[in-house]
Order: structure tokens, then C-alpha cells, then sequence
């Protein structure tokens, strides 16, 4: 099938690849011409393990990329794979997937075939058939149900295994309110379907699959937040809260995932997320009171953490090294790093603040272009006076000697992944 993807960020790169890698003739339209560039020239624009050979292999064949929305024309599909960031009351920011819907209805006024338009973005429920819809229907001029649908295909998968991710699925959610366009999501993802051995295949409503996505964020997000309020007691009364959570995810209607307790979670997509559900919840009448009090728990780890560390040293005048900055391992990706808060606060505190990570320096220096950054953990902890522990990079699990260059060696964990040692004093968040 010809099929169109409109944006070539995290998502849209990562689909494009892989749908050319199982068989369609995919074309991106991004506006950003160094992308575009980038990706005709073979190269993937974001760094996600496997993604550089797919680009490769299928670039300039059944993979190309163009600023031009004209080529969505000749395509049976188009999917909206554009930013949905928050406003700063938690909303979601739809003027991105607003004006790239513009562009493509103003395009599909010059195709004379129906064309099926499908949301990939994350988008608070009836966005699509509300917002979406009746702009495509405006600069189109052509009638929804008659020669245009909609579908809304939410995606699930996580930076730092987005391709793996993607072709092998734990389902595939297909939203759709006509025969025909379910017909045609059908067509898309049957050869994903077939060669990943047929994992579930949900088909539904276009505001259930909307909605689907934040369920699944939220829920994913609040088992985090469940874990470290249990962690958070287990520390009180001395427990060890890693052998409490890995003994309850041994019952299969917990399970294990996620029930990784700690700092808590960041990144692009819970943070913004879970606030647009709040939000979206909020506005149609609805107090969630559990998603409110999983980003309350979120937000009190880092204060947590910084109080483990006021009960060691005094951070005023204080080095204190912040081991990690990404906010998760695996990525350089430092939106919405639980380090944001942390070196806030250690700022506001009048710390002296080094920071060190093996990838995501350049982009955490973006945020905080005044503190000092080490080329290595034991750069970082050289003279410290207290480390911090923000990210469960596997390597910090291997210090040991770089401990002995601390100029008191106070170590505070906020994912449990240091190894606990003689000769430093170390101390758990959880
Ligand atoms: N990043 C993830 O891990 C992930 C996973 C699942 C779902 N999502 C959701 O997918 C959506 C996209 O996220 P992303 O992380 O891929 O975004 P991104 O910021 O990585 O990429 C967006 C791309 O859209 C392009 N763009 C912006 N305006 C445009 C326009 N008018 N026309 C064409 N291109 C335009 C940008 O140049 C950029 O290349 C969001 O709704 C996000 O919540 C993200
Ligand atoms: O047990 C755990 C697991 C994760 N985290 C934290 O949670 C955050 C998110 O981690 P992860 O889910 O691995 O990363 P993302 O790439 O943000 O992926 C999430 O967000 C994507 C965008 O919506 C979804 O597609 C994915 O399914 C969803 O997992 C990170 O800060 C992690 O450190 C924990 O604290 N404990």
C-alpha cells in the first residue's frame, strides 16, 4: 500500500521504517528540511537501536521523505504523527496537529479518491472526529463518510526500543467509525500483524482508541506511583520495599512490570500525558482523584530524595555530583528528567551542582548551561561531597573505587543501583 506519514520525529521515523521493513511505500512530510535531508540521505534523524539500518536499507526505494504535502496525494493513508505537547495548565496543545491538518486538507482538496486520514499523535478523546475532522472536512471540501475517513491508531512504544517495539506489538489498537476505513487499518497493519504471529488486534471506536492510549499511559504511571508510595512505607518501617514489590508482581494480576520504585517517572510522554487527561477529565466534569494522586506522588520522590540527602550533608556550599540526567537509561533523551527538579533544588539551595551522564550531557546542558558537567562518574564524584543517583544507568551499578575520591562519601540512590559497599555511607531512597 502507499501510505503517508505527517511529522519524522520519535513516532513518525520509527513507523515510516518499519512499514516500508514490512512491505508499503511510505513517504514522510516533515517542515523540518534538515530531517527530510537527513532521512533521504539514508540516515535515521533520531537515534533508536535498529532504526540507522532500516533507514538505510529501504531509504531512496520504499522510504523517502519530502516538505511537500502534494505527495500525500498519491497515498491511500495518511498518518498524523505530530507533536501534542501540554499548555501550562496541562491541556493539550493542539495547534501543531491543527495546522498540520490544514496543510493536509488544503493537499487533499486536489485528490479526486477518498483518503483515509489516521491519528497516530496522542490526543485527548473526540479530538479527532472534533477537531480534526471538521478542519480536514473545511480545506478539503470533501465530506467525512463519503470520499474522507478517519481512524485513530494509537501508539505504544517506548524510546530506546521504539522498532523492536513496534513490529512486535502487545497489541494493536485499530479506531475507526466506517467499514471502510476499518477495512483499510486492517490492510496496513496485516502484514505487521503476520509477521509479529498475530498479536491481539483491537478494533474499536475512534474516542476509545483515543482514549485507550491515556488509559494506558495513566495506568502504567499510577502502578509506578502505587510502587513507590509502597516503597516509601517499606522505608519507614526498615523493610526492604525491593523483595516486597518483586514478591507482589509474582501475582499475575499485578506482574511485575513497572513496579520499579524510585525517583519516579519523566520523559516525553507520561508528564504531558497523564496532565492532559487530568485536565481533559476536569473540563467534561469528572475529579480523577487516583491519576491526580499518582503525579502528586510523583512529584514529592525528588523531594524525598533531596531530604535523604539533608540528613547526611547540608547542601549549602555543598558539591554534590547528579549521577544521571536522562530520564530513563538507554536514551539521551532528558525531557521531563526527574534530574530537572533535583538540580533545581540543589540550585536553589545554593549547592554546587556537577553533573554527569553517558549520553545525555549535551542535551541536559541545553536546560542548565551554568553547572559543571564531568566527562565520567568518577570525574563527577571526585571531591564530592554527596552524589546523587538519579538514573539506573547499568554502570553505576559497577562504581567502586571512584567512591574513595569523594571528599565525604555520602551516596544517595534514587533507583537502588548503586551496590552497596564498605567505606560510604549509603543511603536507599527506597
Ligand atoms: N516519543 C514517544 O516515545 C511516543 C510514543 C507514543 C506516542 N507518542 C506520541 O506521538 C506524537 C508524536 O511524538 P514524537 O515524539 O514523535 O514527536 P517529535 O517531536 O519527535 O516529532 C514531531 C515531528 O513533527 C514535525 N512537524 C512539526 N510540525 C509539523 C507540520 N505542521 N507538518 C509536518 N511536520 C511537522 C517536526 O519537525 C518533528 O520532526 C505525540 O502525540 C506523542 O505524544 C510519542
Ligand atoms: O518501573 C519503572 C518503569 C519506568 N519508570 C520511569 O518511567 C518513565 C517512563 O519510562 P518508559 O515507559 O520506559 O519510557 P517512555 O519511552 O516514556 O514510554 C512510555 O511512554 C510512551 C509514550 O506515550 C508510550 O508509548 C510507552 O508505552 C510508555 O512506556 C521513566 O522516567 C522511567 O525511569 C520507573 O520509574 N519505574
Amino acid at each position: 500500500m502507499q501510505l503517508s506519514i505527517v511529522g519524522s520525529g520519535y513516532v513518525g521515523t520509527t513507523i515510516a521504517a518499519c512499514f516500508a521493513e514490512v512491505g508499503h511505500d511510505v513517504v514522510n512530510v516533515d517542515i523540518d528540511e534538515e530531517t527530510v535531508a537527513t532521512l533521504n540521505d539514508g540516515d535515521a534523524p533520531i537515534h533508536e537501536p535498529g532504526l540507522d539500518d532500516l533507514v538505510a536499507e529501504h531509504a531512496g526505494d520504499r522510504l523517502r521523505a519530502t516538505t511537500d504535502y502534494a505527495a500525500v496525494r498519491d497515498t491511500d493513508v495518511t498518518f498524523l504523527a505530530l507533536p501534542t505537547p501540554s499548555e501550562d495548565d496541562g491541556h493539550i496543545d493542539l495547534s501543531i496537529m491543527k495546522a498540520g491538518a490544514r496543510s493536509l486538507g488544503a493537499t487533499l482538496a486536489e485528490k479526486d479518491e477518498p483518503h483515509l486520514v489516521v491519528t497516530k499523535s496522542t490526543v485527548v478523546p473526540t479530538t479527532t472526529e472534533e477537531v480534526i475532522a471538521p478542519i480536514l472536512e473545511e480545506e478539503s471540501g470533501k465530506t467525512l463518510g463519503e470520499d474522507l475517513d478517519i481512524g485513530m491508531n494509537p501508539e505504544f512504544l517506548r524510546e530506546g526500543s521504539a522498532v523492536e517495539d513496534f513490529l512486535s506489538p502487545d497489541k494493536v489498537v485499530l479506531g475507526s467509525e466506517t467499514e471502510r476505513a476499518a477495512g483499510t487499518l486492517r490492510a496496513v497493519f496485516d502484514p505487521l500483524v503476520a509477521r509479529a504471529e498475530d498479536p491481539p488486534v483491537v478494533e474499536t471506536g475512534v474516542a476509545e482508541a483515543e482514549m485507550i492510549k491515556y488509559a494506558n499511559n495513566g495506568f502504567l504511571a499510577a502502578k509506578i506511583s502505587l510502587a513507590n508510595d509502597i516503597a516509601n512505607i517499606c522505608k519507614e518501617y526498615d523493610i526492604d520495599s525491593e523483595e516486597v514489590l518483586s514478591a507482589i508482581g509474582l501475582d499475575h494480576r499485578i506482574g511485575s512490570a513497572f513496579l520499579g520504585a524510585g525517583v519516579g517517572w519523566g520523559g516525553s510522554c507520561f508528564p504531558k500525558d497523564v496532565a492532559a487527561i487530568i485536565a481533559a477529565a476536569r473540563d467534561v466534569g469528572y475529579d480523577p482523584a487516583m491519576l491526580e494522586a499518582a503525579v502528586e506522588v510523583n512529584d514529592r520522590q525528588p523531594v524525598r530524595l533531596l531530604g535523604r540527602l539533608r540528613e547526611h550533608v547540608d547542601p549549602d556550599g555543598a558539591r554534590v555530583a547528579v549521577l544521571g540526567l536522562a530520564f530513563k537509561p538507554g536514551t539521551d533523551d532528558v525531557r521531563n528528567s526527574r534530574a530537572i527538579p533535583l538540580v533545581e533544588a540543589l540550585l536553589d539551595a545554593n549547592a554546587d551542582v556537577v553533573g554527569y551522564d553517558p549520553v545525555a550531557t549535551e542535551n541536559f546542558r541545553d536546560e542548565f548551561p551554568d553547572i559543571e558537567y564531568a566527562d565520567s562518574a568518577g570525574e563527577a564524584l571526585d571531591g564530592a561531597d554527596a552524589a546523587l543517583v538519579v538514573t539506573d544507568w547499568p554502570e553505576f551499578a559497577d562504581l567502586d573505587t571512584e567512591f574513595d575520591a569523594m571528599a565525604t562519601p555520602v551516596v544517595v540512590d534514587g533507583r537502588r543501583i548503586v551496590t552497596r559497599r564498605d567505606g560510604i555511607v549509603y543511603e536507599s531512597l527506597v
